[in-house]
């Protein structure tokens, strides 16, 4: 079996935290072997400072599962890292964005079985020159670059009650009607069907496609896109012998009854994808990727870097986001 390769994520949020404490409830938790894309003195000093007894060893990926169990294995990034707890660093985005590349370059050449990320702050990164919007966005860039074939990187949220998925993804309020066309809710809604067909074995998906307006347009009279834009994208994907159906008006959706009948919801834009997944299990959701050639699968917070370093971090959603990781790995047809 593979070990999975974690990010170090942005070294002033919590990432370090979730990932030392992960590996400290790894027999609770029946935690699969990973090792760690970090700066080794850094995650040394952050175990110190919080008072959590991890020994760490210097490991190639191939020797992870080998140590796993006495000590967390630590690839050591060429980029050393700077810790000031709460306060993003621009000098650390080389090492972060080094984590996130090796870390995909490992499971690519199959010495990983997927890749788990841990939290980034996206402005320190775009103020060293960071061109993508998030790690969704750099993953598929990735993919292309390693492959050379297409790739269109898909976010979900999938918590123990809610699959969400936004079709447009890390894009200002002011320019999602621009951004959404018929073509992107079709390409979307067919990766997420056969993904959630091929890796997560759900024999024919059933989408909810929530409308962008109020009352999903009020026939026309609170906005066009639900009937020019979503009800066409609908019609195709039926016609294909996808399970999609909507536009449903949002704010209806995703109710406990509501969420009975479907397996995923498409939502037009970040906040409507993300509001209810995380307000219904904040702590248990996991980001995953889907459309890549590989697994990605994250918590679901971001790097709160109001609470860093101060020991009260909450590993579950990345303990969450690791054992998906393995599942789907396993999913794979147990070549990783
Ligand atoms: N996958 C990723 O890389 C993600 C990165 N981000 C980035 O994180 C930064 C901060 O984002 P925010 O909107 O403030 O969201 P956040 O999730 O970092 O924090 C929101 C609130 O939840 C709390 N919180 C978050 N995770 C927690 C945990 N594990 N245990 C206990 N409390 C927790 C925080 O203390 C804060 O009060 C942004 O720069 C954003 O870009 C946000 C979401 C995902
Ligand atoms: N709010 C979700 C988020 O920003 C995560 O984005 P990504 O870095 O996983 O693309």
């Amino acid at each position: 079996m593979l070990p999975l390769a974690l990010s170090i994520g942005d070294p002033s949020g919590i990432g370090p935290e979730i990932i030392l404490k992960a590996w400290l409830e790894r027999r609770r938790h029946e935690l699969p072997p990973f090792y760690l894309l970090g700066d080794p003195a850094f995650v040394s000093a952050r175990a110190r400072s919080l008072g959590l007894d991890v020994p760490i060893a210097e490991t190639e990926p191939e020797q992870a599962v080998v140590g796993f169990a006495t000590h967390l294995p630590i690839s050591p990034l060429d980029n050393r890292l700077t810790d000031n707890p709460g306060h993003a660093e621009t000098v650390n985005a080389a090492g972060v964005i080094e984590a996130v590349s090796r870390a995909v370059d490992d499971t690519m050449q199959m010495r990983s079985a997927a890749v788990v990320t841990a939290p980034i702050a996206k402005k320190p990164l775009y103020d060293a020159g960071f061109r993508y919007p998030g790690h969704t966005e750099f993953l598929g860039h990735l993919a292309v670059e390693i492959t050379g074939a297409p790739a269109k990187p898909v976010m979900m949220l999938a918590g123990p009650e809610l699959r969400t998925i936004p079709v447009t993804v890390h894009e200002p309020l002011a320019t999602v009607p621009s951004t959404l066309t018929r073509e992107l809710v079709e390409e979307t809604a067919r990766i997420a069907a056969r993904d959630l067909r091929e890796r997560f074995g759900i024999a024919a998906p059933r989408l909810a496609i929530a409308g962008l307006n109020p009352h999903a347009g009020e026939g026309g009279a609170m906005g066009t896109e639900d009937n020019d834009i979503i009800a066409p994208a609908i019609q195709a994907l039926q016609a294909e012998g996808i399970d999609a159906f909507g536009p449903l008006p949002a704010d209806t959706m995703f109710h406990a009854r509501a969420r009975q009948g479907y397996d995923a919801a498409l939502c037009m834009y970040h906040d409507q994808a993300l509001i209810p997944v995380k307000t219904v299990a904040f702590d248990e959701t996991v980001n995953v990727t889907l459309g890549l050639p590989f697994i990605r699968t994250s918590p679901d917070h971001g790097t709160a870097f109001d609470i860093a370093s101060k020991g009260i971090a909450r590993a579950d959603s990345m303990i969450a986001a690791i054992r998906l990781a393995r599942e789907l790995a396993n999913n794979a047809g147990g070549v990783r």
